[in-house]
């Protein structure tokens, strides 16, 4: 007996000529929210169809809730929720009437039951009546997750469940996705935005098809060896430009009126930002973040190929 819902390993997937997943393998176990992250274009999707039974990887194994991927997708689909950011719905009819036409297309029994859980369980209770048309992005999203819930899967396979949304209805999404998880269902979700990376358990990191990364976000961001300093004052853009021209420094980016300089080499960047605060700048070392530890990966991984 194992806590794995997810285990895969080594899948391949070509379209035509485009080598789109190379190698990818992933291990979550149950119960975990798992961030899927990187540029668009890297093969979160496709990785996750993959993983989810919507399509077969061209090389590989793995099995997805102790169902292999390659011959019993059938069985998978029955059991995991799959839901995107463009979901269909039926404008003109209410969050209610759309999860019961739902659970009817799909035969599923005690369609009313169904329907009168997952408005609860959601949170959707008291809009029951209004019509999908009159929907903002986060309640919308809302009603797609209680349709991909209706037939109770353990696993939950989310891509980029919250784009577009307002930061105000994504928070009150991802309290949902911790409620569920705290209940035993595992989710795994892709998104770009930095902030849903760190409400996750683990994370994983694709750049052109490759996992670069994966793990507790503490783990990723200390397996790059990065040192960060802050500094503010005038000229700013001035001062990075002439950083950014010097081999010791990794990336710069500026927020508000304070710049943050990246580098691997401690004691070569120290050497190099003593000549500045000659002009008067002071640095002080800050903790290196997720963000800053993907933009290395993804620079590292350009060099490299
Ligand atoms: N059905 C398809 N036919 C041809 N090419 C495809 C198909 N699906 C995906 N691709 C290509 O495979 C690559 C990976 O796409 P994928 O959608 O998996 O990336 P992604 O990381 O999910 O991107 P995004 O963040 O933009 O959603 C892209 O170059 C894409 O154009």
């Amino acid at each position: 007996m194992h806590n794995l819902c997810i285990d895969v390993k080594n899948l391949n997937k070509h379209f035509g000529e485009h080598h789109a997943v190379k190698d990818f393998s992933l291990q979550v176990a149950k119960g975990e929210i798992y961030g899927f992250l990187g540029p668009n274009g890297s093969g979160k999707t496709t990785s996750i169809r993959m993983m989810c039974g919507l399509i077969t990887p061209d090389s590989g194994e793995g099995s997805c809730l102790d169902m292999d991927i390659f011959t019993q997708r059938e069985e998978i689909k029955r059991n995991i929720g799959y839901m995107t950011q463009y979901f269909s719905m039926w404008g003109s009819l209410t969050i209610r009437e759309n999860l019961l036409f739902i659970a009817r297309l799909y035969s599923l029994d005690q369609p009313k039951a169904r329907v009168e859980r997952a408005l609860s369980e959601l949170g959707l209770t008291s809009r029951q009546h209004q019509l999908a048309k009159v929907l903002s992005g986060g309640w919308k999203q809302r009603m797609a997750l209680a349709a991909c819930m209706l037939h109770e899967p353990v696993l939950l396979f989310l891509d980029e469940p919250t784009a577009g949304v307002d930061p105000k209805a994504r928070r009150e999404f991802w309290q949902m996705l911790h409620q569920l998880s705290d209940r035993g269902i595992s989710i795994l979700v892709s998104t770009h935005y930095m902030d849903e990376a760190e409400r996750c358990h683990k994370v994983a990191y694709l750049s052109y098809g490759r996992l670069l990364a994966n793990g507790t976000i503490p783990s990723i961001i200390a397996a790059q060896n990065l040192i960060t300093v802050r500094t503010s004052g005038a000229g700013l853009t001035a001062l990075e430009s002439q950083l950014q021209r010097l081999p010791e420094i990794e990336q710069t980016v500026i927020f508000g009126n304070q710049l943050y300089i990246t580098s691997t080499d401690e004691a070569k960047l120290k050497a190099t930002l003593f000549a500045f605060t000659q002009k008067g700048y002071e640095f002080c070392q800050v903790d290196t973040n997720l963000e800053d530890a993907f933009t290395y990966l993804m620079k590292s991984d350009c060099e490299k190929n």
